[in-house]
């Protein structure tokens, strides 16, 4: 009998009229469903179980998009996996030469304002406000998992294929994005057409232009391009000053448009002169390169006509995992042997489109025929344009700062474009792949000393932009320990996926959600404050944290100043909001130079460790 006061009743109930036949369909679905559901929490335990007898450590990176998560993974492949590390650099290849063309045309972008141009329709000044989305990332991590999120992302046989029946939580890798329709053009359309005015758009280091407002707390307060609004309180006061900024927002007046500058003339050859016409037609043929790299990254998958797409702004992406291109970036998303040589596990089996070997790319040599030799002929274009003084100061004039951005590879011209170019090890920690989505990499430790021995480490990679942060929560479940990447020289900048947002707000908005979040309460928390290296520059080039950071006063603007402000608020963050004590360890980071790395990653290696067994010895 079915309870008619029960709204759920209704909706499951079999029709009135249902047949003898269909109601036999229906309890034979009904029954296998339930012997699935079984199966997966019959795995789930099993897993666990293996796990502490096979001293399995999980690892997760969390932070924003271009925290540098995915290079903190990556230097933990070259120093305990060097090998396969060192096989896989020549993927890299295409995804720098990728970078290169991109900040080429942030340049280009940049110099000639047009209807099509992101620079010029993503300036520091926001037209609009999103602040629900903002909200809503934030709260489905501040809340512990509710049955219904979980169940909200999980397409468990949804365009998936053949999942691991031992990882049900893959699934929310994909999401809803499978069952999506793309809003924009194939892999294989003309880039330059392809929309990009759009999130995830690599960030060229755009800053916002603020004027810095009186005031100070005990937390910093944010400024946000022009939206500082005021209101004290930094993130408490997160919600109150968005709704402050949104009536601002109201009544601001249009944004001028930014006007050309005038045409330059730039030095090709030492004493000879290009105009702007003739230079922008020399690297005319980077359209083609670009076209051509997006196509050998993104492969189509084996027995599909077309690639399958991502939703919103995205363009296409391989269904089975590998790497795709959306919002004017190529990302990598899971499944794919991307990285890490079938190490990966948590993802399901990838048949096809992934980057398991060079032989994966599409006719990589056929394509290598022609990227090759159009890059190497714009090298003088690009160096030209690149090392143009007047081109330098239209840049710095718009504040676009392309070196301080990820992927950023033009100091590097001559060797990244030649024909036997094989990516250094800096280098692949220096390329950018946006993430989207969750990895998981699993390794032993190709160089391993001690108590680590046969200890298998499973280092778990997000995507950090705003819109992925949801997939997270499935994996907070039987961690270790939490490498949280806050890149403090963010202050001055907006998020890419939202422009009304500053970096360093979102990181430590993110920060106090981990923090406070229930289900991480029992995890040890690894914070890298991460891009040292860039903010030291930012401070020593004459900004100032101050105009971003009221609460900042009139301390020094110097680098150790700087860094141990944001250290003790971070950690005073962690302290205030964490619900239990836990370990808690922070460390001044760049992730992208080896040598100072090493020995943090080693310390954390060992601490995680350390406090593994100890776990592992309360559980036994
Ligand atoms: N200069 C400098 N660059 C860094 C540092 N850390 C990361 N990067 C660069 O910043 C870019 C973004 O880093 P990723 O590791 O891809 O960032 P992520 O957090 O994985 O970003 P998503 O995948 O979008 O979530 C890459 O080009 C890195 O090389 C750093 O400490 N200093
Ligand atoms: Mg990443």
């Amino acid at each position: 009998m079915h309870s008619s006061d029960d709204p759920l009743d209704a909706v499951l109930r079999p029709p009135a009229d249902e047949t003898a036949e269909q109601a036999a369909v229906r309890e034979a679905r009904e029954a296998e469903a339930r012997r699935v559901s079984a199966a997966i929490d019959a795995d789930i335990k099993a897993e666990r179980q293996a796990r502490r007898k096979k001293r399995i450590v999980r690892l997760l990176l969390l932070g924003q998009s271009e925290s540098g998560k995915s290079t903190t993974l990556r230097q933990f492949q070259r120093l305990y996996t060097p090998t396969a590390f060192r096989e896989e650099r020549i993927l890299w290849r295409a995804v720098i030469q990728l970078n290169v063309v991109r900040s080429i045309r942030t340049i280009l972008e940049t110099l000639e304002p047009s209807s099509n141009n992101p620079s010029s329709r993503a300036p520091s000044r926001p037209r609009t406000r999103r602040p629900s989305a903002a909200s809503a990332s934030m709260l489905a991590l501040a809340s512990p998992t509710s049955p219904s999120a979980y169940a909200s992302n999980n397409n468990y046989n949804a365009h998936a294929g053949p999942s691991s029946p031992t990882s049900p939580h893959y699934n929310h890798n994909h999401g809803p994005s499978y069952n999506s329709t793309n809003n924009g053009a194939n892999a294989n359309a003309d880039p330059y057409d392809a929309g990009y005015d759009s999130p995830g758009y690599a960030s060229p280091g755009v800053d916002s232009d603020v004027e810095s407002d009186p005031g100070g707390d005990s937390l910093p307060v944010f400024r946000n391009g022009d939206y500082g609004g005021g209101g004290g309180g930094g993130a408490l006061a997160y919600h109150h000053q968005m709704q402050q900024q949104m009536s601002q927002q109201a009544r601001a007046p249009p944004i001028p448009t930014a006007s050309p500058p005038p045409p330059p003339l730039i030095g090709l050859q030492p004493g000879n002169t290009i105009s702007w016409e003739a230079l922008k037609l020399a690297l005319l043929p980077l359209r083609h390169v670009e076209a051509l790299l997006i196509a050998r990254l993104v492969p189509t998958a084996a027995g599909e006509e077309e690639p399958a797409y991502l939703p919103g702004s995205t363009l296409a992406a391989t269904s089975m995992g590998g790497v795709g291109a959306g919002g004017g970036e190529i990302f990598v998303r899971p499944g794919g042997r991307w990285m890490g040589r079938g190490r990966r596990t948590r993802s399901p089996s990838p048949p096809s489109p992934s980057f398991s070997s060079p032989s994966s790319f599409s006719s990589p040599s056929q394509q290598d025929a022609e990227i090759q030799p159009t890059l190497h002929a714009c090298l003088p274009a690009m160096r030209a344009l690149w090392g143009d003084p007047g081109v330098r100061e239209v840049l710095k004039r718009r504040r676009v700062r392309v070196e301080e951005g990820p992927g950023f590879f033009l100091d590097d011209l001559e060797r990244v474009t030649g024909p036997n170019y094989l990516p250094t090890d800096d280098d692949v920690l220096r390329a950018r792949l946006k993430t989207v989505g969750v990895s998981e990499y699993t390794f032993e430790m190709e160089v391993s000393t001690g108590r680590e021995t046969g200890t298998e480490w499973r280092i778990v990679d997000v995507g950090g932009s705003r819109s992925q942060r949801a997939t997270w929560v499935p994996f907070f479940d039987d961690v270790d320990a939490i490498i949280f990447l806050a890149p403090i020289a963010g202050f001055d900048q907006v998020l890419a996926e939202d422009k009304t947002v500053n970096r360093l707000e979102d990181s430590v908005l993110l920060w106090k959600a981990v923090c406070s979040n229930k289900l991480l309460a029992g995890v040890d928390l690894v914070l890298f404050l991460n891009k040292c290296d860039i903010l030291e520059k930012k401070l020593e080039g004459g900004v100032r944290l101050v105009r971003y950071v009221r609460s900042y006063a009139d301390r020094e603007n110097t680098f150790e100043a700087v860094s141990q402000y944001l250290r003790s608020k971070f950690s005073a963050i962690h302290r205030e909001y964490s619900p239990n004590p836990r370990k808690f360890y922070a460390f001044l980071t760049s992730v992208t130079d080896t040598a100072t790395t090493g020995g943090i990653i080693a310390s954390v290696r060992d601490m995680v460790t350390r406090q593994h067994l100890k776990q592992s010895k309360l559980l036994m």
